[in-house]
């Protein structure tokens, strides 16, 4: 007989999503089971946000000292440690992987049980031999590389993101495919640390961004000396001794290294769901706004419900299931104001609807532009490629805003604050912006909805007007 654990709330995967809600659920006096079958702190900590990041950082490294001539200083860049690089980064996860690990979450009072878990009834899941019984279940079990049907891909070393940060040797030429924010970054990271890169791409790089603000990645990428290839399909693949051979269409590639970054499949297909009355496809577990799966006692969060994929969304989810779970409130989820950024140099963030979407949904929109060539603060700093981009409704209101240039991620939080706060574009038009700053883009933007108002003929004929009178 196995041992029956009976508990409030059952997660399913220690990752962005999971931990959150554990560990808000037991502090706030649930007793928690939390079920984890790999790494605790899941993809973000192990293969994705933290050590894409810290490989970026060291990439940006080098590169300022390539670029240090601009700015007078006379420094040579001698030699890349890809060993240390490689040490770097596992330095990084390392640090932050304690905030995460099974101890500090038995010690916030969660049963942490290590194996995989499978649903064997609708409130009922076994994991390493045990048998959970909960009130609630919440899924968030993440996802995993999505591997194209690539003729002969199967039988070649591909690299994927949890197996890339293993290099310890520069790649001499890494060929990519897929031009979505891993393929992007990586592309990026590993040309500044001295590879050769060509990226394949089936469609568009960054096909969910913005394309006027692509232009600026694309020509950034490419002058860093990257070979992309858009619109391309990759036909065969093969290896031959350590060359990997990649035919496309219209083109043979050779390369040292290949990394497949063409998407993601969610991790359902292992959890017996069926058992447990929720349904799910290949793209995602079903649910509702309130993050319920078709088993209401059962919900789902993070990458395994599909669409956007990000750990901040994440843990806005792990918010939800808290409201609904715990204080059964009928809170649904809003994702009109979640912001996502690319990281590579110049970062890329947007928030809200883009150009397109906007003409869809508002007809009449006015666009407001500024470039980073006009921030004196970006001129001081040598960062002037980029530029601001906000949408607004005639009258003002704002829906969306997409930047790219320096400190992206950082300059877009005020407009993730304007949609979420429902605020108006006089709001970041009036606020007084230090100078010299980038952030001035912003209020600059904002500033220039009313400049054909503010400047025009009938204003000049009443300020003219006013001034009759002393
Ligand atoms: C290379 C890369 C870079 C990224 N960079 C960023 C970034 O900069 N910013 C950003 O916001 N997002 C980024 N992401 C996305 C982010 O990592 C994910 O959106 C986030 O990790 C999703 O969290 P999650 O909790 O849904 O899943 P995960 O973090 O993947 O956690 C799921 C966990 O569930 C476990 N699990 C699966 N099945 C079972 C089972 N049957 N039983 C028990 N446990 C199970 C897994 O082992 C895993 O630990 C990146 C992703 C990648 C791949
Ligand atoms: N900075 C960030 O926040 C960040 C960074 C990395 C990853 N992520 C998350 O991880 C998710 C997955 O990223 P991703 O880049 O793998 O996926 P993606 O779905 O965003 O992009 C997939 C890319 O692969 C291409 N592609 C698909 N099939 C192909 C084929 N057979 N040959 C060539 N190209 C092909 C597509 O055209 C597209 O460019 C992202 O959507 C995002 O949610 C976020």
């Amino acid at each position: 007989m196995s041992e029956i654990i009976k508990t409030d709330i059952c997660v399913i995967g220690g990752g962005s999503g999971g931990l959150s809600v554990a560990a808000g659920a037991s502090q706030m006096g649930a007793k928690v089971v939390l079920i984890e079958k790999a790494k605790m702190g899941g993809d973000c900590l192990n293969y994705g946000c933290v050590p894409s990041k810290a490989l970026l950082g060291a990439a940006h490294a080098a590169q300022h000292v390539r670029e240090a001539g601009t700015f007078g200083t006379d420094a040579t860049l001698n030699a890349i440690d890809a060993q240390k690089v490689h040490d770097y980064v596992h330095g990084v996860i390392n640090g932050i992987a304690p905030h995460d690990c099974v101890e500090r979450f038995e010690g916030m009072g969660v049963q942490v049980i290590q194996g995989a878990a499978r649903f064997i009834g609708p409130q009922t899941l076994s994991a390493d031999g045990k048998t959970v019984q909960a009130k609630r279940f919440v899924i968030a079990t993440g996802s995993r590389p999505f591997i194209p049907p690539i003729d002969g891909l199967d039988d070649v070393d591909y690299l994927t993101n949890e197996t890339i940060f293993n290099l310890t040797e520069t790649p001499k030429h890494l060929i990519i495919l897929g031009g979505g924010p891993i393929g992007i970054e990586m592309a990026q990271a590993h040309r500044q640390l001295g590879a050769d890169v060509t990226v394949l791409i089936r469609s568009h790089m960054m096909s969910k961004d913005d394309p006027e603000l692509v232009d600026f990645v694309r020509s950034r990428l490419q002058q860093d000396g990257i070979h992309i290839v858009e619109q391309t399909s990759v036909e065969s693949i093969t290896q031959l001794n350590d060359e990997i051979v990649v035919k496309t269409a219209d083109e043979i590639y050779t390369g040292s290294h290949l990394l497949v970054a063409t998407g993601r499949q969610v991790n359902a297909d292992s959890l017996d769901l069926e058992a447990a009355n929720v349904a799910y496809d290949n793209h995602s577990i079903r649910i509702d706004e309130r993050l319920r799966t078709s088993n209401k006692k059962i919900f789902a969060i993070g990458d395994v419900t599909g669409g956007l994929q990000f750990t901040h969304k994440a843990g806005y989810d792990a918010g939800i299931i808290i409201r609904n779970a715990l204080f059964r409130l009928p809170a649904k989820a809003n994702y009109g104001a979640l912001p996502w950024v690319t990281y590579c140099n110049p970062e890329l963030a947007s928030v809200g609807l883009n150009e397109e979407s906007a003409r869809k949904e508002h007809g009449e929109i006015r666009i407001l532009r500024w470039p980073f060539s006009e921030n004196d603060r970006a001129r001081t700093e040598g960062k002037t490629h980029g530029l601001i981009k906000v949408i607004t409704t005639k009258k003002g209101r704002i829906l969306g805003a997409s930047i790219v240039g320096p400190s992206a991620g950082e300059l877009i939080q005020v407009w993730v604050l304007a949609i979420g706060q429902k605020l108006k574009i006089g709001a970041i038009a009036s606020m007084i912006a230090p100078y010299p700053t980038l952030g001035e883009v912003s209020k600059r933007a904002a500033g220039s909805f009313f400049t054909p108002s503010l400047f025009s003929e009938k204003t000049k004929k009443f300020v003219r007007f006013l001034l009759r009178f002393g």
